[in-house]
């Protein structure tokens, strides 16, 4: 049994070191990485590994035989690239998971890929302190799932796989919901710290407070547009309680801004703003927010 991480980033390298207590674990990377790797666990504890690093010039090496899974944990918009890469290398019916936030490679990978292709969403938290060590500064909880609702006794083998090696993870069939849920929370606090560059608990200043219910409102309208069911708590509080949990945090999307690096707006925004305008809703706040995003990234674009 063994599982490819498929982006040996700071997600990718936390569920290798995770897996790594059990299983077999190769990590796929577009460069070489150090072959020990260091996870800080959210305890300050740090447990150090030898993972076995592949890159696209040495995939021949790869052995696809007792491959258990494929993880994707690239960012969204480089998941496409990735996954050709690798793509002649995979047998059909490996099981593949996709990691993303957002909703946007997710139904296209279900719909074009044959074999088992399968989503997971996570509110577990990592970051990359450099190449060698992963932060691990929360834990969370994941959700795993086809997008139909189809392989439930696949996902329901890798949750107790992840759950064993503690990454607590739930088998479910309504990974759709849970996925725009995540993108309702993603669209309302990403985009707005990012273009304040704000912690994530500074969303809740009487500057910020109106944009982000503003967002909200938009955000809510669409999901029901799209038949996507609330929360049960509803969208403001399900946003308001993650800005609370997640005060001192600087986004992902803040993260990127700042590193200078992509960020995953389209991803994250392009679903919502797609689905309005095949509903003919007004969404003046998120259209504005994805402009200001999509002008830092592609200067120059209409
Ligand atoms: N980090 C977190 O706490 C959470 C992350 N997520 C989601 O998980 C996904 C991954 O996030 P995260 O790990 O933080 O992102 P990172 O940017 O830390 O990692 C992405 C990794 O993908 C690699 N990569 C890019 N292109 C390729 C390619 N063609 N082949 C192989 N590897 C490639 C990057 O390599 P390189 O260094 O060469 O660029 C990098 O190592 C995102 O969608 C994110 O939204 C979800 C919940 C929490
Ligand atoms: C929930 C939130 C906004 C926490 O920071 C997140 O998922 C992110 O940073 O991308």
């Amino acid at each position: 049994m063994s599982h490819l991480i498929v982006g040996p980033g700071a997600m990718g390298r936390l569920l290798a070191l995770h897996l790594a207590e059990r299983h077999r674990v190769v990590l796929l990377g577009r460069r070489c990485l150090p072959r020990y790797q260091i996870l800080t666990t959210p305890e300050g504890e740090r447990r150090r590994r030898c993972l076995e690093c592949l890159t696209p010039a040495s995939l021949e090496e790869l052995d696809t035989a007792d491959l258990t899974a494929v993880h994707l944990v690239t960012k969204a918009y480089a998941a496409e690239a990735a996954l050709a890469t690798l793509a002649p290398h995979l047998p059909n019916d490996t099981p593949l998971i996709l990691w993303q936030n957002g909703f946007d490679v997710q139904p296209r990978l279900t719909r074009h890929r044959r074999g088992p292709t399968l989503c997971a969403t996570t509110t577990e938290g990592a970051y990359s302190s450099g190449d060698e060590v992963v932060v691990h500064a929360g834990r969370g909880q994941t959700w795993i799932g086809h997008l139909d609702g189809q392989y439930s006794a696949l996902a329901a083998t890798l949750a107790s796989t992840l759950t064993a090696v503690g990454i607590d993870t739930l088998a479910v069939d309504d990974i759709r919901v849970r996925l725009w849920h995540k993108l309702a929370v993603n669209a309302a606090i990403n985009p707005l710290v990012a273009r304040f560059r704000i912690r994530n608990g500074q969303l809740r200043d009487r500057a910020f407070r109106p944009m982000v219910d503003a967002i909200i409102e938009e955000v809510a309208a669409i999901m029901a547009a799209e038949a996507i069911p609330p929360p049960v708590q509803g969208f403001p509080a399900l946003v308001w309680d993650v800005v609370a949990a997640t005060a001192d945090n600087r986004a992902s999307m803040l993260q990127d801004v700042l590193a200078d690096r992509p960020t995953e707006h389209d991803a994250i925004l392009m679903p919502l703003l797609r689905a309005a305008r095949e509903k003919g809703l007004d969404t003046p706040h998120l259209s504005a927010l994805h402009q200001q995003l999509d002008a830092r990234q592609f200067p120059g674009k209409e």
